[in-house]
């Protein structure tokens, strides 16, 4: 679906892509990095909106310095920021967007139509969007990425602005794009854990550099840790520093994390065991023992030069920050 290949785009200022090298499949890829990682510059290049400076991209096949139109004609495009008029309804910007596209004039209305139902806009498609909520304008942005029926959808932040239930929502229909209609899609987001649940694939990148691609189901398996806590004791006051002792005796290394818990890698499945045996000849009492995730810095530290370690987070936070 997407290749690039050395991609370089320098600003006067900032070098926003650094060498990218990326293969993209078909289906729904997250494209994952902190604000300013390069995210939005690599979709404008994608689309041949922007040039750039070294390296090559192509989409479906199609060189996107050259044949920019021809990509476009076959994508569809969310834009991350509010980019609505107004002063016109959903039913006539859509119907508008898919005419821009080439459809004739009834099919665009009949496209409009089910689009926008498909995306759950219903009797308000006829209002101004003016006055829409921030939920409904993605809706609308969504449903003119997918009117003129793409092979492939770049959508950028399509969360954004949302609240909980607005992004479960928009999460269940960035899925439903690829299940129902076979659409295969490239979603940005800093937010890992939401890519998680709805991409087949991950490519995190940070400071416009790939630092990781691969399958969500291997992402998540080797970014799995072991979150445990443990009781003190009379012999041990200390359970959690006596149990990090014992099972570096048992060549397991953990590291501290908040609320008096250890964490650690699992390297495979007989980790359980070897926790539960410590702690069971400690005689302490085991109070957690729970299967948790990095938070996404760690990912990235982990994808840094040698030396560069962190502690373990809680696990519940993926929200990037730099
Ligand atoms: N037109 C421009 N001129 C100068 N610098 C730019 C321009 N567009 C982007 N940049 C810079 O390039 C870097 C990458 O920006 P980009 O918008 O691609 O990041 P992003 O990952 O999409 O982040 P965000 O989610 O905040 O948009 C940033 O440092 C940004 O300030």
């Amino acid at each position: 679906m997407i290749q690039t290949n050395g991609l370089t785009k320098r600003y006067p200022r900032v070098t926003a892509l650094d060498g990218l090298t990326i293969d993209i499949r078909a289906g729904v890829t997250g494209l994952v990095g902190a604000n300013g990682a390069g995210k939005s510059t690599l979709i404008k290049i994608l689309l041949g909106l922007a040039p750039a400076t070294e390296g090559t991209a192509s989409v479906l096949g199609l060189d996107s310095a050259r044949d920019g139109a021809a990509i476009r004609a076959q994508v569809g495009y969310m834009p991350e920021h509010d980019c609505l008029p107004p002063d016109v309804s959903a039913t006539e910007f859509v119907v508008h967007m898919a005419a821009m596209s080439g459809l004739p004039r009834t099919a665009a209305r009949e496209r409009t139509a089910d689009t926008l139902r498909h995306v759950g806009l219903f009797e308000e498609r006829y209002r101004p969007m003016g006055g829409y909520s921030t939920g409904m304008k993605q809706r609308v942005k969504l449903a003119q990425a997918l009117v003129h029926d793409p092979k492939l959808v770049l959508l950028d932040e399509p969360t954004n602005g949302l609240d909980p239930v607005g992004r479960d929502e928009m999460l269940g229909l960035i899925r439903r794009i690829h299940s129902e209609f076979g659409i295969s899609v490239l979603v940005t987001s800093h937010l890992l854990r939401e890519l998680e649940r709805t991409s087949d694939h991950i490519v995190v990148i940070d400071g416009g550099s790939l630092l990781r691609s691969q399958t969500t189901a291997s992402f998540v398996e080797a970014t799995a840790s072991l979150a445990i806590e443990v009781t003190d004791s009379d012999t041990h006051p200390d359970g959690a520093a006596a149990l990090a002792a014992a099972l570096a005796e048992r060549g397991v290394a953990t590291t501290p994390a908040p609320g008096r818990q250890l964490r650690l890698e699992i390297a495979d499945e007989t980790v359980y065991d070897t926790v539960r045996d410590a702690v069971n000849d400690l005689g302490l009492g085991l109070v957690r023992m729970e299967r948790g995730r990095h938070e996404i810095a760690e990912v990235f530290r982990s994808a840094a030069p040698a030396g560069v370690g962190g502690q373990a987070g809680d696990g519940t936070s993926v929200e990037v920050t730099r």
